[in-house]
C-alpha cells in the first residue's frame, strides 16, 4: 500500500516537472496539449487534455443545440395571436330572461369544448311572457343587458357577432292562450335586437324538443362526450361504456328528458331525434313536458286542491308552518295548465295556510302524474312514452337551484333516501325559523324550496321511475366549466354550424404533444449519440485508474 503511494507520487511529481517544461510563458494560450494525462492535484492548475477538451467542446454544443432546438420548436409552432369571435344568446324562459355571451378561438371553431361562456346578464323583471298585457314593453325590458354584452365584445366585432333570441315555455303558453299577444311580444323583442349593434339572427319560440336537444348538445360538448381523443376514443371502444350524458331541465314552466336509450323502439317516433355529430351517429329519445315547470307544476296542484276547497281558505302541506300566501282565483284559471280545472268559485281571493308536512306534500303532488294509461311497452306519465333509463343525467336548471339550495349536490352523492329525508327536516321547519335563518333569499324562492323540493322527488322517482339504484347516476349540476347548462350553447353551436357532421381531419398530435415529443425524440438522441461516442472512444481521463 505504501509502495502503491510512493509510486503515486513518484508520477505527480514527474508530471510536474515534465509540464513545467512544457508550459509556456505567463499569459500564453492555456490550449497546449498535454504530452500525458495527469492526476488533478490540488494547488496546482491541470494543463487540459485535447480529449477533455473536445469532449467540453461537444458537451457545449450539444446543450446549445438542445437549447436552440427547443427555442425553434417552441416559437415556430406558437399559436398565432388568437382571433375570438362572439356570439349571443337570449334565453327568454317563462320566469326570467338571461343573456349569455359566448366566445371562442377562430381557428378552433370546429373543436369539441372551445366555445366558453363569458358574460351572462339577468334581465331585469319578468320573463318576456309576463309583457302579454303591455306587450311594447318586452323589448325595451333587455336593452340594459344589451349595453352590457356591447362592454364586453370589441367595438370592431359588434357587427359580426350574431345575436340570437329564443323563447320557452312561457311563451309556448302565452301563444296557446293569446297568439296575437304573444307575437306582438316577439316583435317588440325583434325590434329592440335590430336596434343593438349585433347582427341580428332572429328571435323565436323554441319547441320543447329542440330545449331538450339543445341541453343535451351543450352538456356533452362542455363534457367533450362528442369528439374523442385517441385514448378515450379507445377506452370507449374497450368498455360498453355510455358514451354521452343524458339531460334533465326544469324549468318554470316546463320540463325535458333527453337521453340515449340503449335499445331504440319505433314506438314513438315523435320522441326520437337523429344526430350526426362528428362523423357518429346519434339516436336521442327527448320530451318536454309542458306545464310540468316547477311554478306550473305548482299552479297544477292548487287548482286541484281547489276543487276540493269549501271556503276560501286552504291548508297547503308544502307550506312551511306559519306561512301565509293569497291568490287571486280570478285570474287563475286563464292559464292552460290549470284552465281544465275551471270552476265557479263564490271568493275571488284564496288563502294559503302552510301545513309543513312531506309525506302529505308527496301524496298531493303524486296526484299530477297520472300513470294508469300507459299505450306503449313503458312510459313517463300521463301515456308519454319513455324507454329505460340509460347511463349518467346531468340534472340542471331548477333541478340544481333547489338541490343546491338544500345542500344535496356533493360529489359523493346522496342516496334517494337521505334526500328524502333532508327535504322532510326542511319542510318541518317553521316558516319564521326559516325566514330567519335565511333572510337573504327573495321570499318566493324560499317558500317554495319545500315544495320544489318534494317536486323534484316525485317526477324523478314517481315520473321518470329512477330507483335507489339509478340515483346516484343523477349529477346536479349548475355549470360545467364556466359555462351554465342549459340549451342556449347548444342552440348557438347548431345555428353556427360549429359541430360538423364529420370529424374534421386532423393531426394524430396536439400542438403541446408534438412539441413536448420533438424534444424529448432530439434530447435522446442527443444522449444515445454523445454516449456512444464516449463508448467508443473512450477519452483517458475517464479510464480506469486514472482520476
Ligand atoms: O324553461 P322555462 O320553463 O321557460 O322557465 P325558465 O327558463 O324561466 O326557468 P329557469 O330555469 O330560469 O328557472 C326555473 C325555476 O327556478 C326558479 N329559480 C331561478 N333561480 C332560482 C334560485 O336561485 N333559487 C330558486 N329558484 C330559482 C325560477 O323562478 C323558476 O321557477
Ligand atoms: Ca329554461
Amino acid at each position: 500500500m505504501r509502495k502503491k503511494q510512493k509510486t503515486a507520487w513518484k508520477e505527480i511529481l514527474k508530471w510536474e516537472k515534465e509540464a513545467k517544461m512544457t508550459s509556456p510563458p505567463l499569459g500564453a494560450d492555456d490550449a497546449i496539449p498535454l504530452q500525458s494525462a495527469a492526476p488533478a492535484v490540488t494547488g496546482t492548475k491541470p494543463k487540459m487534455s485535447t480529449t477533455r477538451k473536445i469532449l467540453l467542446i461537444l458537451g457545449f454544443l450539444s446543450t446549445l443545440a438542445a437549447i436552440a432546438l427547443i427555442t425553434v420548436a417552441v416559437t415556430q409552432n406558437q399559436p398565432l395571436p388568437k382571433n375570438i369571435k362572439y356570439g349571443i344568446v337570449l334565453d327568454a324562459g317563462s320566469s326570467h330572461t338571461n343573456l349569455y355571451v359566448y366566445e371562442w378561438p377562430a381557428e378552433k371553431e370546429n373543436d369539441t369544448g372551445v366555445v366558453q361562456q363569458v358574460e351572462v346578464c339577468k334581465v331585469e323583471g319578468p320573463g318576456i311572457s309576463g309583457y302579454s298585457q303591455t306587450t311594447e314593453k318586452a323589448g325595451p325590458s333587455l336593452v340594459q343587458c344589451l349595453r352590457q354584452a356591447e362592454g364586453v365584445i370589441p367595438l370592431k366585432q359588434h357587427q359580426e357577432t350574431p345575436v340570437y333570441l329564443g323563447a320557452t315555455a312561457g311563451m309556448r303558453l302565452l301563444r296557446l292562450e293569446n297568439k296575437d299577444a304573444a307575437e306582438k311580444v316577439l316583435s317588440s323583442v325583434e325590434k329592440t335586437l335590430r336596434s343593438a349593434p349585433f347582427n341580428f339572427q332572429g328571435a323565436r319560440i323554441i319547441s320543447g324538443q329542440e330545449e331538450g336537444a339543445y341541453g343535451w348538445i351543450t352538456i356533452n360538448y362542455l363534457l367533450g362526450n362528442f369528439k374523442q381523443s385517441g385514448w378515450k376514443k379507445f377506452l370507449h371502444s374497450l368498455k360498453s361504456v355510455s358514451e354521452t350524458s343524458g339531460a334533465l331541465d326544469l324549468g318554470g314552466a316546463s320540463t325535458q328528458i333527453t337521453f340515449v336509450p340503449d335499445e331504440i323502439s319505433s314506438e314513438s317516433p315523435q320522441n326520437l331525434l337523429y344526430f350526426r355529430l362528428y362523423g357518429k351517429d346519434y339516436r336521442v329519445y327527448t320530451h318536454s313536458f309542458l306545464c310540468y315547470g316547477k311554478d306550473q307544476a305548482l299552479q297544477q296542484k292548487l287548482a286541484r286542491d281547489l276543487q276540493s276547497t269549501e271556503n276560501s281558505s286552504l291548508f297547503d302541506p308544502c307550506f312551511h308552518q306559519g306561512y301565509q300566501r293569497t291568490i287571486s282565483v280570478s285570474n287563475f284559471f286563464k292559464n292552460p295548465c290549470t284552465s281544465v280545472e275551471k270552476k265557479q268559485f263564490p271568493f275571488s281571493q284564496l288563502h294559503i295556510e302552510g301545513e309543513g308536512n312531506y309525506e302529505k306534500c308527496r301524496r298531493n303532488i303524486q296526484n299530477l302524474f297520472n300513470k294508469t294509461d300507459c299505450p306503449y311497452s313503458s312510459c313517463s306519465f300521463n301515456g308519454i312514452y319513455l324507454p329505460p333509463l340509460q347511463g349518467d343525467f346531468g340534472a340542471f336548471s331548477a333541478f340544481y337551484f333547489v338541490m343546491n339550495f338544500l345542500n344535496l349536490t356533493s360529489d359523493d352523492p346522496f342516496t334517494l333516501d337521505e334526500v328524502a329525508s333532508a327535504i322532510k327536516k326542511f319542510c318541518a321547519r317553521p316558516w319564521h325559523e326559516v325566514k330567519l335563518q335565511y333572510h337573504q333569499i327573495k321570499e318566493k324562492y324560499l317558500s317554495e324550496y319545500c315544495f320544489s323540493g318534494a317536486y323534484i322527488l316525485s317526477l324523478l322517482e314517481n315520473g321518470y321511475e329512477f330507483t335507489t339504484e339509478n340515483w346516484k347516476r343523477i349529477h346536479f349540476l349548475g355549470k360545467i366549466g364556466s359555462s351554465d347548462a342549459g340549451w342556449t350553447l347548444g342552440y348557438m353551436l347548431n345555428l353556427t354550424n360549429m359541430i360538423p357532421a364529420e370529424e374534421p381531419p386532423a393531426p394524430p398530435l396536439s400542438y403541446g404533444s408534438y412539441v413536448g415529443l420533438m424534444v424529448l425524440c432530439s434530447l435522446v438522441l442527443v444522449s444515445v449519440i454523445l454516449l456512444a461516442w464516449l463508448l467508443f472512444h473512450k477519452p483517458k481521463c475517464l479510464q480506469k485508474g486514472v482520476v
